[in-house]
């Protein structure tokens, strides 16, 4: 049933956020649209379940007064993750308070021991490479027993895109590739841009997007909303995508490390429906190339905050299945420790990912603690 059938003025929704808070609203708002089964446990006129989202826009003025904050049981959760922080979704309740009504909570989410997430490890050459330092990295990867195909761990390689198609065929068996950028849409006038649709004409099927470096190095400077676009465009194109994002030292120290991280995946999660095609990679800017990597408790409390964000602000079930990966400085001697964190799926790696050693972190999946699905 979609959210207007059978339903007649005025109706009302029940909203149920991660943070375990209800609001009420008519049905017949563009932000009420994503409406469950009918619970015959709440009271009449019928309600619904549905869940808010930050890419819905604010409710117009005429409705604020139906806005009802409710306790309710919260969302059950990993007993080692914070609780979910609802920012957005606050917002809209501080409109206008009013008073509380009786309801059903609603159905909990897929437990994550049935939401195994395959661990996955990437490497971004960034803008380094040889034909000959390509071939002879290849060359000793596959000799050291690399390969990966049909394996408990997904591998992706990102050369820089003139060389892509090329490291393809040499990379060891399994190993797939990806481009690190791609254009905002369709190709056309646009010197020097790559389309979606030619890295699938191509057989490339991933790509890296909000790189902490084409979203910091001033003279790229892309704002969350054009990687937010550069996300949906490369999804829709049939790309898998790997999204960065990460806060930079000041904000650490400035206390923002989530709120940084939630505003850039809030951009994302925006004009993103389907997330099965997406990885999401955590990448500190401070870590990022200068050896000083993320402890695992650091990584581990970004990934668990990050996760409880999507339960509450997309939905349980994809913050149960999405990947989360960690980058920055990772290496041969730290990826063993990290990877047994529970909320770290993977890693996406730099200069290590230019190195023989890469194959000893693709070989930390054995060090998961998540479920894996080959
Ligand atoms: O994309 C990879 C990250 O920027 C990590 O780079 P890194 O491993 O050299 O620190």
């Amino acid at each position: 049933m979609t959210a207007r059938e059978g339903v007649s003025k005025p109706q009302t929704c029940v909203a149920q956020t991660g943070a375990g808070v209800i609001a009420l609203a008519p049905v017949d708002q563009p932000w009420a649209d994503r409406l469950g089964p009918v619970d015959t446990a709440l009271p009449p006129p019928v309600l619904r379940h549905c869940r808010l989202h930050p890419r819905d826009p604010p409710p117009p003025s005429a409705i604020r007064p139906f806005f009802t904050p409710v306790p309710v049981r919260p969302f059950p959760t990993r007993p080692s993750r914070p609780p979910p922080i609802p920012s957005l979704f606050s917002k809209l309740l501080s409109l206008t308070p009013t008073t509380a009504v009786p309801h059903s909570p609603a159905p909990p989410p897929p437990s994550p021991a049935t939401m195994a997430r395959t661990f996955f490890v990437g490497g971004n050459w960034k803008c380094n490479g040889t034909k000959d330092s390509i071939a002879t990295l290849c060359s000793t990867w596959k000799e050291s027993g690399a390969g990966v195909a049909g394996g408990p761990v997904e591998v992706v390689i990102a050369p820089p895109s003139v060389y892509a198609v090329s490291a393809a065929a040499s990379l060891p068996d399994g190993y797939q590739v990806s481009l690190q950028n791609t254009w905002t849409g369709k190709g056309g006038a646009f010197t020097g841009e790559l389309s979606a649709e030619m890295a699938k004409d191509c057989g490339i099927n991933w790509v890296i997007l909000g790189h902490s470096e084409r979203r910091h190095i001033p003279t790229i400077a892309e704002s969350d909303e054009t990687v937010a676009t550069k996300v949906a465009y490369a999804l829709g194109a049939g790309l898998k995508v790997i999204a960065c994002i990460g806060e930079q030292l000041e904000e650490r120290e400035a206390g923002n490390t989530n709120a940084v991280n939630e505003r850039q995946l809030a951009a994302i999660a925006a004009k993103v429906t389907d997330w099965t095609n997406v990885v999401i990679a955590y990448e500190p800017v401070w870590a990022i190339g200068t050896g000083k990597v993320a402890t695992p408790d650091q990584a581990q409390e970004v990934h668990a905050a990050l996760r409880a964000w999507l339960s509450a602000n997309v939905s349980p079930s994809v913050a149960s299945s999405v990947r989360i990966l960690y980058g920055g400085s990772v290496s041969a001697k730290n990826c063993n420790e990290l990877a047994g964190k529970e909320d770290v799926d993977g890693f996406l790696v730099g200069g290590a990912s230019l190195k023989p050693e890469f194959t000893a972190i693709v070989d930390s999946h054995k060090h998961a603690k998540v479920p894996v699905s080959a």
